[in-house]
C-alpha cells in the first residue's frame, strides 16, 4: 500500500483525496496538510490521516512513501525541491512552478537525484477524447496533421484571475495535451484580444485567442474564454491533409422537448475529466513499485512553462514570440 501524503487541501486537494480514498487502487492517504490548519483538519475527516502543520515535515515523515501537492501553484517549487531532497515519490498538481527558472531548478534537482520522481498533474494525456485521437493520428490513415482549432471555455471564474491566468492557469492544458498529441515541439506564440464580455473586469481580457505554430509548421487556435456563462466545453479538432478529427465529447442523451433537440455541456473539470483525473492517479500508484514515471514529467513542466512565457509576452507585445529552451533535453529525461 502506497501511504500518501497530501499538500494542500482546497477544492482540488479534497478531489483528489477523495479518489485516492475511495476510487484508487493500492494507496491510503496517511497525512495531509494546508498552511490553514482548518482546512487540513476537515479534508483528514475524508480519510482518517494525520494532520501536519508543517508541510516539510509531512514530506520527511517516514510513514510516508509519497507526497501529492496541490497546493496554488506558486507554492510547488519549494515543496517539490524537499520532497526531491527526502527521495520521495510526487504526484503535482499543474503548473509544476509559477516560472521557467523554478522549473529549471526541479528539473536539475531531479536528474542530480538520479531517479524519476515526478509526475505532473496534466491529465488530459489520459482523457479518453484525446487519446482517440493520438491513436487516430498514429495509423497515418489522415495524413499529417494540418491546423488544430480549439476552445477552453469556463462558465466563470473568480475576480482574482487575471489576463495572464488564462495562458498559466487555463491553456496551460493545451499547451501540454496538443503538441503531445500530434508529436511536435512548439516553435512560436501569438495572442489576438477580441472585444471583452460584460461578464469580465478591468484586470481581465477575456476571451483570447492564442496561437501556437509548431516546428514542423502545424498552426494551433485555442480560444480560451473563462466566462462564457454557458458550461465547461473543451473542444479540439485536428484538421488533417486527408481528413479532419473533431474530439468525442462525454456521452449524454440527446433530449427532445419543446420542439428542440438538446443535449447536456458538463459544468466543470471534476466532472469533464473525471475519468482522466482517476487514470492519471492510479497509473502514478501502479508505477511506484518499479520506480518509474510513464506520465507527463517535470520536463513537461518546463516545456509547458516556457510556452506559457512566450504566450504571457505575446499577450502583453501582440507579436509573434519565439519560444525556446535555456538547455537541451536532458539524457535523463529521454
Ligand atoms: N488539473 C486540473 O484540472 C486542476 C488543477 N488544479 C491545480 O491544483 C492546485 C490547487 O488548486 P485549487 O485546489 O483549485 O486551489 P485552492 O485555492 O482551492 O486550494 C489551495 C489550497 O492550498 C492551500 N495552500 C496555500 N499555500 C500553501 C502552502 N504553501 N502549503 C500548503 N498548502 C497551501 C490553501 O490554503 C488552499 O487550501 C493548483 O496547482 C491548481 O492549478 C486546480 C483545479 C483543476
Ligand atoms: O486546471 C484547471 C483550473 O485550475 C483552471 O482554472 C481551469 O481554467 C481549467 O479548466 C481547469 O482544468
Amino acid at each position: 500500500m502506497l501511504r500518501v501524503g497530501v499538500i494542500g487541501c482546497g477544492g482540488m486537494g479534497r478531489d483528489h483525496i477523495r479518489r485516492l480514498t475511495e476510487k484508487i487502487q493500492g494507496a491510503e492517504v496517511v497525512a495531509v496538510s494546508d498552511v490553514f490548519e482548518e482546512s487540513a483538519r476537515k479534508a483528514a475527516q475524508i480519510c482518517g490521516a494525520k494532520v501536519y502543520a508543517d508541510s516539510k515535515e509531512l514530506i520527511n515523515a517516514e510513514s510516508v512513501d509519497a507526497v501529492f501537492i496541490v497546493s496554488p501553484g506558486f507554492a510547488h517549487v519549494d515543496s517539490l525541491l524537499q520532497a526531491i531532497e527526502a527521495g520521495k515519490r510526487i504526484f503535482c498538481e499543474k503548473p509544476l512552478c509559477t516560472t521557467a527558472e523554478d522549473c529549471l531548478k526541479v528539473v536539475k534537482a531531479e536528474e542530480a537525484a538520479g531517479k524519476h520522481l515526478i509526475q505532473l498533474g496534466f491529465m488530459r494525456r489520459y482523457d479518453k477524447g484525446y487519446q482517440q485521437i493520438k491513436e487516430a493520428l498514429a495509423t497515418g490513415e489522415y495524413g499529417e496533421p494540418l491546423i488544430l482549432h480549439c476552445t477552453h471555455r469556463n462558465p466563470e471564474v473568480g475576480t482574482n484571475y487575471n489576463t495572464p491566468m488564462a495562458v498559466h492557469d487555463t491553456a496551460i492544458h493545451e499547451i501540454d495535451v496538443l503538441h503531445w498529441l500530434v508529436d511536435d515541439e512548439y516553435e512560436s506564440a501569438q495572442v489576438v484580444m477580441p472585444r471583452v464580455t460584460k461578464y469580465s473586469h478591468s484586470e481581465l481580457k477575456d476571451p483570447q485567442i492564442m496561437m501556437l505554430r509548431t516546428k514542423k509548421g502545424v498552426c494551433i487556435d485555442v480560444e480560451v474564454f473563462v466566462n462564457c456563462k454557458f458550461g465547461y466545453d473543451i473542444n479540439c479538432e485536428v484538421v488533417c491533409e486527408d481528413g479532419a478529427l473533431k474530439m468525442a465529447q462525454p456521452a449524454y442523451p440527446s433530449i427532445r422537448k419543446n420542439a428542440t433537440v438538446s443535449s447536456a455541456i458538463d459544468t466543470d473539470c471534476f466532472v469533464r475529466f473525471k475519468d482522466a483525473y482517476d487514470k492519471e492517479v492510479q497509473d502514478w500508484v501502479d508505477n511506484a513499485e518499479a520506480g518509474v514515471i510513464t506520465g507527463p514529467n517535470a520536463w513537461d513542466g518546463y516545456l509547458a512553462a516556457i510556452t506559457a512565457d512566450a504566450l504571457v509576452k505575446a499577450q502583453e507585445t501582440g507579436q509573434i514570440e519565439k519560444i525556446v529552451t535555456a538547455v537541451e533535453k536532458p539524457e535523463f529525461y529521454k
